[in-house]
């Protein structure tokens, strides 16, 4: 069993900033659990609604509990007219983040959360709702038509899918979106979860939290990973051509997006799983190239390196396989990780303090106003 990472200096890097019973995550090194499972034995066992309702609610559905949210979300997933109206009037080159972020803010004027006690079914609105509004702006600035948000699909990936495409998606397709879905879903006291929880302590509104955490979430360093390692690999002919093109990102010294964690030490658990799927769909694709380039990739930063992929970096290819577009791959990860943020406003809320840290002051000594004649 690996050792956990070393953890120590900036960026807060391993200072305990509150609890959770939400998740651990790289405990031993690796290792990622929700309410106990193994994120992998959740992805071979479940479908992101039990994901969901395990995070929300606390523990796995029985199938008449299943049966009830499915039914439930479903219900949820129509879009007032003033928010479509609002995302109309967003342009075709908007970045997609930019989208869900006004989205979820203008939810909040239509639809706001006047009570704490309201914070379960907000929570069960934004899931039902996220696929709605960022394929609803989609299909409108880029083909435009405006489409009917409420399909007959049962899970919210094949939902997604289906709004996006127009046509419902191949088992295939459905399934990885599904697990890629809960893989997304919660990892503890991530920058947008800790965005959403700092929002929450000071006693604001569901919606308010969070807008703040798709803000954290759009970062390339973040959840803007998968779209800038899209950017990376798409145009990388073979296994030479990669390892060329990123040899010379590492000699002038690149940040090379989808790589490296700032927990995980050796290995970030949900890259084994994504990466299987993705080869699947490049073998259901009859075009491997993204694969294998992929997987050169992989080889090369860990030899040169030993840095290696994160959860975005085979999501680039499985996701371009299933034809979504790059720039609608972090807008997924905002779908699945609401069940995360959510989880955390309410357990913030539920013993709360106002997160309010110290800093290191590194300015100038006392000094008095100069007369701006004298300045
Ligand atoms: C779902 C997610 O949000 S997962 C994260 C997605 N983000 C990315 O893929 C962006 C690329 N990766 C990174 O920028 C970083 O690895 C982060 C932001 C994820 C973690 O940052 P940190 O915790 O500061 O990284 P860490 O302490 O392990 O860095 C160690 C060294 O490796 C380098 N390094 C880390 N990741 C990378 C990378 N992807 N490419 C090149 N060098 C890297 C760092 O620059 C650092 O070098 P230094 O000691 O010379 O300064
Ligand atoms: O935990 C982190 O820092 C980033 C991450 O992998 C996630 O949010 O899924």
């Amino acid at each position: 069993m690996s050792e956990a990472k070393k953890l120590s200096g900036a960026g807060l890097r391993g200072q305990s900033a509150g609890e959770t019973a939400l998740s651990t995550v790289g405990v031993s090194g690796s290792g990622l659990t929700y309410r106990g499972y193994d994120v992998k034995d959740l992805g071979e066992n479940a479908t992101f609604e039990e994901v969901a309702y395990l995070i929300l609610y606390g523990e796995l559905p029985t199938q008449a509990q299943l049966d009830a949210y499915k039914t439930k979300l479903k219900g949820m997933r129509g879009l007032p007219q003033a928010l479509k109206e609002v995302l109309e009037r967003i342009p075709a080159d908007a970045h997609p983040m930019d989208v869900m972020r006004t989205g979820c803010s203008m939810l909040g004027n239509l639809e706001a959360e006047h009570s704490f006690s309201q914070q379960s079914e907000i929570s069960d609105r934004l899931l039902a709702a996220f696929p709605s509004f960022i394929c609803y702006w989609y299909r409108f600035s880029h083909d435009g038509v405006r489409i009917e948000t409420e399909t007959d699909d049962a899970q919210i990936g094949a939902h997604f899918l289906h709004l996006l495409h127009g046509k419902a998606p191949s088992a295939l397709h459905a399934k990885v979106m599904d697990v890629s879905l809960i893989l997304y879903a919660e990892h503890e006291f991530n920058a947008s979860t800790f965005t959403a929880r700092v929002c929450a302590s000071t006693l604001s509104d569901m919606h308010s939290c969070v807008t703040g955490a798709i803000g954290s979430l759009r970062g390339p360093l973040h959840g803007g990973a998968n779209e800038a390692a899209m950017e990376l690999i798409q145009d990388m002919k073979d296994e030479a051509d990669a390892r060329d093109i990123l040899m010379g990102k590492l000699e002038r010294k690149d940040k090379i997006m989808g790589f490296g964690h700032a927990i995980y030490r050796d290995s970030d658990p949900r890259n084994a799983i994504i990466k299987e799927w993705s080869e699947k769909l490049a073998a259901a694709n009859g075009d491997d190239r993204l694969y294998r380039v992929s997987v050169a990739c992989e080889a090369l930063m860990w030899e040169q390196k030993k840095l290696f992929c994160n959860a975005d970096f085979f999501h680039a290819s499985a996701y371009h396989y299933m034809d979504i577009p790059t720039k609608l791959f972090t807008p997924i990860f905002v779908c699945s990780r609401l069940t995360g943020w959510a989880a955390h406003v309410m357990e913030q809320r539920s013993n709360n303090r106002i997160i309010r840290p110290s800093a290191d002051y590194v300015g100038v000594a006392p000094r008095k106003v100069v007369p701006i004649a004298n300045r």
